[in-house]
């Protein structure tokens, strides 16, 4: 059988990872993806997204719990899923003496039924840079060709470790694309990543892990929801915080106080934006600096981390 029982192209259940000096990195986790979603990792340093993925990727055996990848154990049955997969480390590490075409002509030799690879190196944008020496090629470069490679064997399921380390802000956005139009093509990925942004921008669902263990999970709405809005500006010269209407009347459920720069945090935006907007427009003040932010995944991570005693 090819997927399990539910349909899920990745299932972990209760997984744990210790390492030789008996440290656990990954306390018993459990989460699927399903056929041509975006999964992605979060988590503080340390919090065991790499361990994890290892354990995905067939490189280590778990502790305990089980893992499938496409219906089988991707490290004793690795024959079964590697071929099918495609595996995108946080180091890539070529001859450095090789050029882009060549490397990815080396590696088609290692995976059964390659795609061309001028088709792989244009896909992550190096298609003109083909005839460049590896050792030559920019830290963002390296890493698209790190991902033109896991392309190479036209994988169902795609592990990314931070495939957007390095890059710029048109990289990653390429990067994005590239990964979207992947999964609308039928493609599973799994990926971790630094950047809450590209969780937010890529995720179908997401994890977020701390010491080991899943610390919220959902949809990124699902993981924003409950969490505050913030709205910041400084205070008129001449004004104090008791200047503005009663906080509570204008639903906010948290503040403080910098200097002139006085920081909110509200479950009611509008409600409270709109009572602070008018009072100023009465009051013929301007609220310099006015920043207002609706939940984010941000949020919600540092919240995890606080909550956790972890600074984030
Ligand atoms: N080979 C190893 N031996 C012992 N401990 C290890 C080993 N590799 C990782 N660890 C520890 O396991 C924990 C999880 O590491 P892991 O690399 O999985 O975290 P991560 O979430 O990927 O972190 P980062 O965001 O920093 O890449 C860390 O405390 C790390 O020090």
């Amino acid at each position: 059988m090819d997927i399990n029982e539910h349909g899920h192209v990745i299932e972990v259940t209760d997984l744990r990872r210790v390492y030789g000096s008996g440290f656990e990195a990954v306390r018993g986790i459990t989460f699927s993806v399903d056929r041509g979603e975006i999964f992605a990792l979060l988590g503080t340093n340390g919090a065991g997204k790499t361990s994890t993925v290892e354990l995905l990727e067939g490189l280590a055996r778990p502790a305990g719990g089980r893992v499938r990848v496409l219906g089988h154990d991707p490290h004793a049955e690795r024959t079964a899923v590697r071929p099918r997969a495609g595996v995108m480390l946080q180091e890539g590490g070529f001859p450095s003496e090789l050029t882009v075409a060549e490397t990815a002509r080396m590696w088609a030799g290692c995976v059964s039924r390659a795609r061309p690879e001028k088709e792989a190196l244009a896909l992550v944008g190096l298609g003109r840079r083909a005839d460049v020496r590896v050792k030559q090629l920019s830290g963002g470069e390296r890493r698209r060709l790190d991902l033109a490679l896991a392309l190479l064997g036209e994988p169902e399921v795609l592990f990314l470790d931070e495939p957007t380390t390095g890059l710029d802000a048109e990289g990653r956005r390429d990067t994005w694309e590239l990964v979207r139009a992947l999964r609308d093509a039928g493609t599973t990925v799994l990926l971790t990543t630094h950047y809450l942004e590209e969780a937010e921008q890529l995720a179908d669902r997401l994890a977020i892990l701390h010491e080991g263990r899943i610390a919220a999970t959902g949809t990124p709405a699902e993981v924003t929801a409950g969490q505050p809005s913030r709205i910041s500006f400084r205070l008129p010269v001449g004004y104090f915080l008791g200047d503005l209407p009663p906080l509570g009347e204008l639903g906010v459920c948290g503040h403080e106080v910098d200097g002139d720069v006085v920081r909110l945090r509200t479950r009611e935006l509008q409600r409270t934006a709109t009572g602070l907007l008018v009072w100023a427009e009465g009051a013929r003040v301007e609220l310099r600096g006015l920043d207002v932010r609706s939940a984010s995944l941000e949020e919600a991570f540092l919240g995890i981390a606080r909550e956790q005693g972890v600074a984030a």
